[in-house]
């Protein structure tokens, strides 16, 4: 006994070794949860992309997506990390001339190549999807909207990356889609609060998809998705011909109508122009288009002076015109015999609605519907070369426009889908969400790619930085309990293992 007693405290080193021997044991641990903890971490610098280049009517964007490889199940994880609008118009302006419908979409697919890194490029899928201008060739010639997707599909698959295929997309996959995109991006599929409705003008078509509550009476307005393990039943429509730059036509259509035997320049008196708005333009850059046939017969005439008076009630007066309300044959309807269910919900409305509002800064909240129509009235009396003066950057073409362009969206709006004074400021003009621009492209890539699946997918039970954080404490705890149980099983004995030796 005496001789055990003599050797604990003659080697004071005994317990510092113990305490070392443990510590090392200890942080051996603690470094192989922590090895063990990133081995697992998903490797956030790996990003994975897609392409999506949305033909439209005007011209032709390409947007680059972008998202965390290892969560594209996630919703909210893709964004938009680049766009770039191709130079000159849509791909349908080049039906005389197709090969150049190929080459105009160089620069932009140029730009793709450098954004993306190169590893990337072969998995990359690459996806075209034309929109109303293309339908609208389609359906004037249908050998040439076929030599133009042709040379389309040539230029892209000249890339790296991995070519999915260049189509019409419908009417209703753009006004869906679009819905998807704007909800995607507001991460309303996980939210209990509801989803937006979409609205999309465009220059050929607009697009209206809400979710509807109601029994939908006309099939072919109606989609349904499940997503999250949510299912959505929508309804939407595409108006053909109903996109600015084709109601225009539409309505000077209906304007120059009763003159029609003229054979001289038409002078038109326009409303929804500004006074002192001059122009004369070709009647066949004017009319070219399957929208307004009855037109195109009398290609003889030569030219139309166009001339502002800058009258909005008499402007409303004529956009009225485009819109056929005398029958429905369904219990309601929007116009032109279309079914449409009562509106349900907040709206986001984008493309043109956004770019004409905004400029007319009838964007914000706080104007009401009848604000709105008063701010726009006073708009359009303005004299033409005022406003040349005081915008000198905006494009004469726009310019010259946004009286017409405001009035129809104010119409359609409000006569065309029954908005009221009541529900005014549930719709939302809006442009982009977080970064990415709002339209049909993400939602169209995200359907292809499976990227948002019909089920809720497993969530872990913590957040990664909890994990971490859990894992780290509880290393901490198993060894200062290690600690404290090496130095109470090696105390010196008390009085009672005196007593036992
Ligand atoms: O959907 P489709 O009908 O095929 O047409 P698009 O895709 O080419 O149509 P956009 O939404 O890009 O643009 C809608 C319209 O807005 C016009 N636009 C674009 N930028 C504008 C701006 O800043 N101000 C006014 N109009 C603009 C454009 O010329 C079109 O007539
Ligand atoms: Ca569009």
């Amino acid at each position: 006994m005496d001789e055990q007693q003599e050797m604990t405290v003659k080697n004071p080193w005994h317990r510092a070794q113990i305490i070392f021997v443990t510590a090392v044991i200890a942080v051996g641990i603690i470094i192989m949860v922590a090895i063990g903890v990133v081995q697992h971490k998903p490797l956030h610098q790996k990003y994975k992309y897609g392409i999506v280049l949305d033909a439209g009517s005007s011209h032709t964007s390409v947007y680059i997506y972008e998202w965390p490889a290892e969560k594209e199940n996630n919703t909210g994880m893709v964004q938009q990390k680049h766009s770039c609008n191709v130079k000159g118009k849509g791909i349908s302006s080049y039906s005389e001339t197709p090969h150049k419908a190929g080459e105009s979409l160089r620069e932009c697919m140029d730009e793709a190549k450098k954004t993306i890194p190169k590893q990337r490029h072969h998995e990359t899928p690459v996806y075209l999807g034309a929109t109303a201008g293309m339908r609208l060739l389609k359906m004037d010639d249908n050998t040439a909207s076929e030599k133009v997707l042709e040379f389309v599909e040539k230029s892209l698959q000249t890339y790296p990356f991995s070519y999915q295929g260049a189509r019409i997309i419908t009417g209703q996959e753009e006004g869906a889609f679009g819905w998807v995109t704007v909800n995607y991006l507001s991460d309303n599929f996980r939210k209990a609060s509801g989803t937006v409705g979409a609205l999309d003008l465009g220059g050929a078509s607009t697009q209206i998809t809400f979710v509807s509550g109601q029994q939908l009476e006309s099939s072919d307005n109606s989609i349904d998705f499940r997503l999250y393990g949510k299912d959505y039943h929508l309804y939407t429509h595409s108006f053909l011909c109903y996109g600015k730059d084709q109601v225009l036509k539409l309505s000077l259509e209906k304007q120059i109508q009763p003159k029609l035997d003229m054979t001289d320049n038409i002078i038109l008196e326009d409303p929804c122009f500004h006074p002192g708005y001059n122009v004369t333009k070709s009647f066949q850059s004017v009319f070219d288009s399957p929208c307004v046939k009855n037109v195109k017969s009398s290609q003889r005439r030569q030219n139309l002076i166009h001339i502002g008076l800058g009258n909005w009630n008499k402007c409303q007066e004529a956009i009225r015109k485009v819109f056929n309300t005398t029958y429905c044959h369904y219990s309601r309807c929007s116009f032109n015999d279309v079914f449409q269910p009562p509106l349900e919900g907040r709206f986001g409305a984008f493309s043109a609605y956004f770019f004409v509002m905004n400029f007319l800064n009838l964007t914000t909240e706080k104007y009401n519907i009848h604000v709105a129509k008063e701010k726009l009235a006073t708009y359009c009396t303005t004299p033409w070369n005022t406003l040349k003066k005081r915008h000198p950057e905006v494009k004469e073409k726009y310019l010259a426009e946004y009286c017409f362009s405001g009035t129809y969206i104010m119409t359609l709006l409000e006569e065309g889908y029954h908005f009221t004074s009541d529900n005014w400021e549930d719709i939302d003009f809006i442009k982009k969400i977080g970064d990415s621009e709002v339209g049909w492209t993400l939602g169209y890539m995200l359907n292809l790619t499976n990227m948002i699946p019909a089920e809720a997918p497993d969530t872990p039970l913590l957040p990664y930085g909890g994990y971490v954080t859990l894992m780290f404490f509880l290393s901490l705890l198993i060894f200062v309990f290690f600690i404290l149980g090496c130095i109470f099983f090696r105390r010196p004995s008390g009085p009672n293992h005196k007593e036992i030796i």
